[in-house]
């Protein structure tokens, strides 16, 4: 299961099923393989329930250092039943503050067993150069060394017949406040406002609104909006003709800044 406006969290949740899969020696996939795709809003209408048998993998990108809160209570409806689950969290190379301990948390909520998880590295949402084409090579290879290390810890205790222990991850409880940039005087700048214009080279194939996780933008009007936006910038980063934009001057500070901040890479965490 995943959350991905912009692909990287998807790259990251399916390259750990795929390798698992393929240690487990699954062959015919589909009987045993089930992808839920929840980054649109209909798919967040619908209800998911596990059994004790099953392993999900899920996968959310981190917004302001935490699980983004538009997802919490749809995150806080999947039934687990005692389902073993890995948390997965991708961030832009800034950091991931509490967004795994908190994922790992709602999971346990809802009656899943945590038994490992992991913080990869996705371009960040806001920005072409920032963690560019990330999850890259080495990061997925990173990716099949911890489903590897999944299987063997699954693998290992049902051989021995024990319980299979959950996992500790990173972070700090109570979890930090969600992560406000500053301007260069240490003001708050608040993006939570500020919304996408439309150029006019706008060719309305209406990619944006089918898109949108928020199903915000106007499916007659794509420049209008009907609901909020959370910059997850996949109408931007989608656009065919690049036709949509941010141009509120403290985002592109905050975008700018964090391009040069943390331009040094980052590595993925992973726990089991
Ligand atoms: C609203 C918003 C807030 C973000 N906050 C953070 C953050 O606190 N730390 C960080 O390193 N990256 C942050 N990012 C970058 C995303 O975590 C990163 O781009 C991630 O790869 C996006 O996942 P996706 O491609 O699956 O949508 C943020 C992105 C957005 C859109």
């Amino acid at each position: 299961m995943y959350f991905s406006a912009t692909g990287t969290t998807e790259k990251v949740v399916c390259g750990i099923a795929k390798k698992l899969w393929e240690n487990i020696g699954l062959k015919e996939e589909k009987e045993h393989i089930n992808i839920i795709d929840f980054t649109l809003l209909q798919e967040r209408q619908k209800t998911v329930e596990f059994s004790k048998d099953d392993i999900l993998i899920i996968g959310v990108p981190v917004y302001a250092g935490r699980v983004p809160n538009v997802l919490t209570k749809y995150l806080k409806s999947i039934i687990g039943n005692g389902a073993l689950a890995i948390s997965v969290v991708v961030y832009g190379n800034r950091n991931y503050d509490d967004a795994l301990i908190e994922l790992k948390d709602i999971l346990e909520w809802d009656g899943f067993r945590v038994i490992a998880g992991a913080a990869f590295i996705g371009e960040h949402a806001f920005s072409n150069t920032l963690a560019k084409n990330r999850p890259d090579q080495k990061d997925m290879e990173l990716v099949s060394y911890f489903a590897d290390k999944i299987y063997n810890k699954v693998y290992k205790k049902i051989i021995d017949g024990n319980e299979i222990e959950t996992v500790f991850v990173k972070g700090i409880k109570p979890y930090r406040k969600y992560y406000m940039p500053k301007d260069e005087k240490g003001n708050a700048i608040d993006i939570r406002r500020v919304q996408p214009k439309t150029k006019d080279s706008c060719i309305n194939c209406k990619l944006c609104a089918r898109i949108c996780p928020m199903g915000s933008i106007d499916f007659q009007d794509v420049t209008r909006l009907n609901g909020i936006c959370i910059k997850c910038c996949a109408c931007i980063k989608k656009c065919p003709v690049g036709a949509k934009y941010f141009d509120y001057i403290g985002y592109l500070k905050h975008k700018h800044e964090l391009e040069i901040k943390f331009e040094c890479r980052r590595e993925p965490e992973i726990f089991w």
